[in-house]
Formats: C-alpha cells, structure tokens, sequence
C-alpha cells in the first residue's frame, strides 16, 4: 500500500498555483478553473486542489491489488464500517477501481487500485526530483500524512488492527505519536492524541537531495511564506526537512534522506525527541 494521492479545497486557488510551483511540483496540463492537478512523478496527479473552504477532502490510499481491495472491503464490512464502491468516483480520479469510507475522526478514505501514468513527462519547474518510488521498483507513494485523533484508541484500532499498518516507532511528545508504515517508506502516517482535535496536521514531499530542500526554503523564505518550522532533522525517520503552511492551511513538510525500512531487519523503538536538531518553531 502507499499514499496515492491527497485532495485539497482552499479559497485562493490561484495561490496553491505559486505555493506548488515553489515546492517544484508541475502544473498538470489537465488542470481546469475548478481543478488544480499537482505532479510530482509520472502520475497523472498527486495533489488535487478544488475551490472552497480551506481543508483536506480526501487521502487516496494505493493497494497493490484487485483482490486486495476486495480484502479491505470484507474486512472494512465485518467491523462494520461502512465503505462504498464508487465507480463514477473512479473515474473522476482517473483510477480503476476506488472505495470510499472515513477514518475514527471522520477523515474521507478512499482506497483505489489502478492509478493513471499522464501521457507527458514529469518535469519539474524547479528541477526537483521527488523521491516515490524504491530505485524504481517499490511504491512509495507521494510522501506521508500526519493527523491527529480525539479518539487516539480508536484510531490505533482501526489502522494498525483492522488495516494492518506496520508500527515503525513511537516518539514520546506531549502525547505518544506513531509512525506507521505500509511500504519501505519509514511511514506513511503517523497520528497522535489531541483531545477534541481530529485534523491533519501535515503531508509530506521527499525530494532527492539537500541542495533542493535548501533553494525551496530560499523561495519561501524570499516570499515571506508562512513557515511553520526551520530546517530540522527527525531523530526516527531521519528526514532533514522544514514546513511551511499551504494555501489550504494544511502543513507542508519538504525533505530529503528519509529513511527505508527493511521489514526483516527492523525493530520498534520509542524516541524521547522529535528532532535531532532544528525544526523551531516559527510564526507561519
Ligand atoms: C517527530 C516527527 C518525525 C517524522 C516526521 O515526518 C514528523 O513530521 C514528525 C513530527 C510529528 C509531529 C507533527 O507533525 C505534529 C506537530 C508536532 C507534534 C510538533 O509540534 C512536534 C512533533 C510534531
Ligand atoms: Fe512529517
């Protein structure tokens, strides 16, 4: 499984085309008035931006298979969960098949199988090469989700029991937060507890090397963007990274060097920091 893809609403479409080229994402040229598609590999989207009230709409979770999906579904409905099959959702994601169903805080889930290859080449305005795929085998996804939970215990449950997402670490906050994964990537989605805050906090866009992290952040520091931390290095995935906010209020974590997990050789730790150093806070 990997993050396929993220869909967005915000106020000032306009804004996320300045934000994503800043990031080195390309403008698909099937992008519309009412549709800002966002690549950042061969895919044909990656990050979806609609018109409306600043949020996230969707996290599109990629299996590996037909059958996989149909396993999802079985499970999903024998813990009674409601999940739909929708196919005219499939085709407005360009994708073959999609299910649809939320998470214990309401988030929209959709687990699709089949995603579209654009015809045209990735190239990106800034020349940034966006870390995906496993040397060109292995799914990575696009990066990785952060949310937190009300309700931290149901959240546990239902992704790591009911969906089986593997538990990398744990960092020891305020609160526990876990880093799960469903490919090499260290993880794909990490949560946390916040009492009465059921949100996402941040996705997360790997590029290839340090030089792309830092001309990013010269970009948005040049623009007085809204960064929310400095350049920093996680003590658990050990990603060199910094975030800056989106135009959709959701965070944008950029970084390079993230670790991979190898299944066989690998066991789970508890961390007492976040960062090795860096990462401050800042205004944004
Ligand atoms: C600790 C950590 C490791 C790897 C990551 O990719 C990553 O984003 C984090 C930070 C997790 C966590 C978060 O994203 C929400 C805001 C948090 C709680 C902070 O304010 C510090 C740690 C942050
Ligand atoms: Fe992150």
């Amino acid at each position: 499984m990997a993050c396929g893809y993220i869909g967005l609403s915000c106020n000032a479409l306009q804004d996320w085309r300045t934000f994503a080229a800043d990031l080195g994402m390309q403008v698909s040229s099937d992008s519309t008035e009412t549709r800002l598609l966002l690549r950042v590999d061969e895919r044909a989207f990656r990050v979806s931006v609609e018109p409306g009230e600043d949020a996230v709409r969707y996290v599109g979770w990629e299996v590996a298979s037909e059958q996989g999906l149909d396993r999802l579904a079985v499970r999903l409905s024998a813990a009674g969960i409601e999940c739909t099959e929708s196919p005219d959702l499939a085709i407005e994601r360009g994708v073959d098949r999609l299910i649809r169903t939320a998470d214990p805080g309401g988030n929209v889930l959709e687990f699709f199988v089949g995603a579209r290859i654009a015809r045209e080449p990735f190239v990106s305005p800034t020349g940034a090469v966006f870390v995906t795929s496993h040397r060109g085998r292995g799914d990575l996804g696009f990066g990785h989700v952060v949310v937190t939970f009300d309700d931290y215990e149901a959240a546990r449950h239902f992704y790591i029991d009911l969906l089986g997402f593997d538990v990398s670490d744990i960092c020891l906050l305020e609160q526990p937060w876990l880093f799960t994964r469903v490919n090499p990537r260290h993880h794909s989605l990490a949560f946390g507890h916040v009492p009465g805050q059921s949100a996402y906090h941040h996705f997360m866009l790997e590029v290839t090397d340090e030089d792309t992290v830092g001309r990013a952040l010269d970009r948005f520091m040049d623009a007085g963007a809204p960064l929310t931390a400095g350049l920093g290095r996680h003590t658990n995935d050990l990603m060199l990274s910094f975030y800056v906010r989106s135009p959709s209020g959701i965070e944008v974590e950029y970084g390079c060097q993230g670790r991979l997990i190898d299944d066989n050789a690998w066991s789970t730790a508890t961390y007492e920091s976040d960062r090795i150093w860096g990462h401050r806070r800042l205004g944004g």
